[in-house]
């Protein structure tokens, strides 16, 4: 396409980001049995909680009944206004229920947050031990930033529902239906009458609640994209500022920090409609009240504390009825968001654990692939029939192209992802056979980006062994030649250093992981060699470094520097998927074919 036809994409189509889908299906009820499944350990603790709050509702509910009989037999003119002694005990019995109730209430809040906040606590560790165990599959299809999302975003989501959301429905709806018997108790026709506006409301809240419910999804849609944008642009900041794409990158943000916003409004405008809707038909239900209610009195159908009574009863009737309202659309977040996470748990890692998996023993070192085929994406293999057998202690470099298919090898007999076809071979063992445990255990990996955490170099040296003593981090990171550059930094081994290492250089980042896979100690050790040039010194002490971390390993070089690949015992040279050469240094330069060209390539750069 010629620079003039060519479309220049807008920033809309530069990030793309895939939203969740859209949940049509308003209820599931076994989405809510499960979620109850995460409630069930603790009903023993949620039973004292729940008699709780019967005893407070019960509570509620008798005020109203003592103060219609006060009004009718102690404050009544026509029976001589009762006497003080009575009055005064009513009064006091009155005031132990509110202190009850008050207890009661002060219980059940805390201890009602107390269990959902342990509920979250373990919904989250399930995800997020789940979420370890799936395969590098599952994350080649999905930006780190959604998989953080479903961890806080969407376990944070469930946190109101089960801190108070399960009891206060419960308790609503024990309010509601105590005060619709009451009140049909107390007189049927009133009772009906002051409830007449309630089917109404009914129709009137159902497809505003449709709305609100769409509403909420897409203001949890588009704060999903910001999360997914944020996290890109954390990762990506180098390469961000490196391009000067701050400005575009801004506009994209703002863009969609304003859509947010928006969405947020309209989704609290429609919430905000539902509490006028109760409000004008609890004032329609009042003004029945009083005037049907007067008329009864005026009949002597009714007495005026029975009228007071009704009128302390409607009051409490519409707060039930609207909380409930603000519950279903928490309840639809929440379904929402379960949702997501159920997605993940019932994710299954596509690298299992066969049932009749046994430890692998000890391992020698030995290793072959046995004619391998793999592809990570539907008829686009990456290894097209592979055969290697390695001797134990014998160093393999990796060498070839591009996407030759090097790192498939290793990842392979890590056991990150399976063969399609063939079979990864230690000491004669197939490694489907045996737990992933006991096998990743025994093989150290070095990456090339060197993975550094947060904490002292002390606790990522150790990360290799986690009991390992303070002297045995010492003796390994001497061995790797490692300690000199560690003893020249502010605090030596308990210098803090920041996630992924920013404030080392390549070079040392690479010494400290070979102390750590040292320190390991694995009889198989996989090192994919950074390209990176680095001085003529460092490289001779990683040089130095290898030399102690591979003497009596079985090692898989991804190499690329040309002292590594000349020390290797058996060179492999991969092209497209495939070996098309192998040998040692000297015999490969002989053939003069895909190796010779790689190294004069090599040569000519230098
Ligand atoms: N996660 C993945 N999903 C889909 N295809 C992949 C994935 N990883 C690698 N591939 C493809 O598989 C092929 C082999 O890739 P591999 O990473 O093994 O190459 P490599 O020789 O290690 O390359 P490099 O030297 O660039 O690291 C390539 O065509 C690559 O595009």
């Amino acid at each position: 396409m010629s620079a003039n036809t060519a479309k220049t994409r807008s920033r809309d189509e530069r990030f793309v980001y895939q939203d969740d889908d859209a949940i049509e299906k308003p209820f599931n009820w076994a989405q809510l049995r499960r979620l109850y499944t995460y409630m069930h350990p603790y009903r023993k603790q949620l039973m004292p909680v729940i008699i709780m709050m019967v005893i407070g509702t019960l509570t509620k509910l008798t005020v109203p009944i003592i103060m219609g009989l006060v009004i009718d037999n102690i404050l009544n003119a026509e029976k001589g206004f009762g006497d003080f002694g009575t009055l005064a005990l009513a009064g006091a019995g009155m005031l132990a229920l509110y202190v009850v109730q008050w207890a009661s209430n002060t219980y059940r809040i805390k201890y009602t947050n107390i269990i959902g906040q342990k509920v979250i606590y373990d919904l989250r560790e399930h995800l997020f031990r789940h979420i370890q165990k799936l395969s590098f599959r599952f994350y080649d299809k999905r930006p780190a930033g959604s998989v953080l999302v479903r961890v806080t975003n969407d376990v944070n989501a469930l946190q109101d529902l089960f801190t108070n959301g399960v009891v206060n429905l419960l308790m609503d709806c024990i309010q509601l239906v105590g005060i619709v018997v009451i009140l049909l108790a107390l007189n049927v026709k009133l009772g009906l009458a002051v409830m007449i506006t309630v089917p109404i409301m009914f129709i009137v809240s159902t497809s505003l609640r449709k709305r609100i419910r769409f509403a909420w999804q897409d203001v949890r849609m588009k704060q999903s994209r910001i999360n997914a944008h944020l996290n890109e642009s954390i990762q990506g900041m180098k390469v961000t500022q490196a391009y000067v794409q701050e400005k575009d990158n801004m506009g994209f943000f703002t863009h969609m920090n304003t859509d947010n916003i928006k969405s947020w409004n309209k989704a609290s405008a429609l919430n905000q409609a539902f509490g006028p809707i109760i409000e004008v038909t609890a004032a329609i239900g009042t003004c029945i009240l009083f005037w049907y209610g007067a008329h009864l009195i005026q009949s002597d159908a009714i007495t005026v504390g029975l009228l007071v009574m009704f009128a302390n009863y409607i009051g409490n009737f519409w707060e039930p009825i609207n909380r409930l309202g603000q519950m279903y659309s928490q309840l639809l977040i929440a379904m929402a968001s379960s949702e997501r996470i159920f997605e993940f748990i019932d994710e299954e890692p596509t690298v299992g654990e066969a049932k009749t998996a046994r430890q692998l023993p000890a391992i020698k070192g030995d290793v072959t692939f046995d004619n391998i085929v793999f592809e990570y994406e539907k008829d686009r293999p990456a290894l097209k029939g592979v055969s290697i057998d390695v001797k134990a202690g014998q160093s393999i470099a990796l060498v070839g192209h591009t996407g030759s298919g090097k790192s498939t090898i290793i990842n392979l007999l890590c056991r990150f992802y399976d063969p399609v076809q063939g079979r990864v071979l230690i000491d004669g063992i197939d490694i489907r056979d045996v737990t992933i445990e006991s096998l990743r255990s025994q093989v150290g990996i070095v990456l090339q980006d060197t993975f550094i955490f947060a904490g002292s170099i002390r606790d990522n040296i150790r990360y290799g062994k986690l009991d390992a003593t303070d002297d045995e981090i010492v003796k390994a990171a001497q061995a790797v030649h490692a300690h000199e550059f560690i003893m020249s930094l502010p605090d030596g081994y308990d210098t803090q250093v920041e996630e992924r290492g920013n404030v080392l250089s390549m070079g040392q980042r690479q010494l400290l992981s070979f102390a750590r896979a040292l320190l390991a100690d694995p009889r198989i050790l996989i090192l994919d060699e950074a390209t990176a040039s680095i001085d003529t010194e460092t490289e001779l002490r990683i040089q130095e470094a290898l030399k102690t971390l591979l003497s009596g390993r079985t090692s898989f070089m991804i190499a690329h520097r040309l002292s590594t690949i000349r020390h290797a015992d058996d060179i492999i040279v991969l092209d497209h998927g495939r070996i098309v050469e192998q040998g040692n240094h000297e015999e490969l330069l002989a053939r003069k074919g895909v190796y010779n060209g790689l190294i004069e390539a090599q040569y000519r750069f230098l």
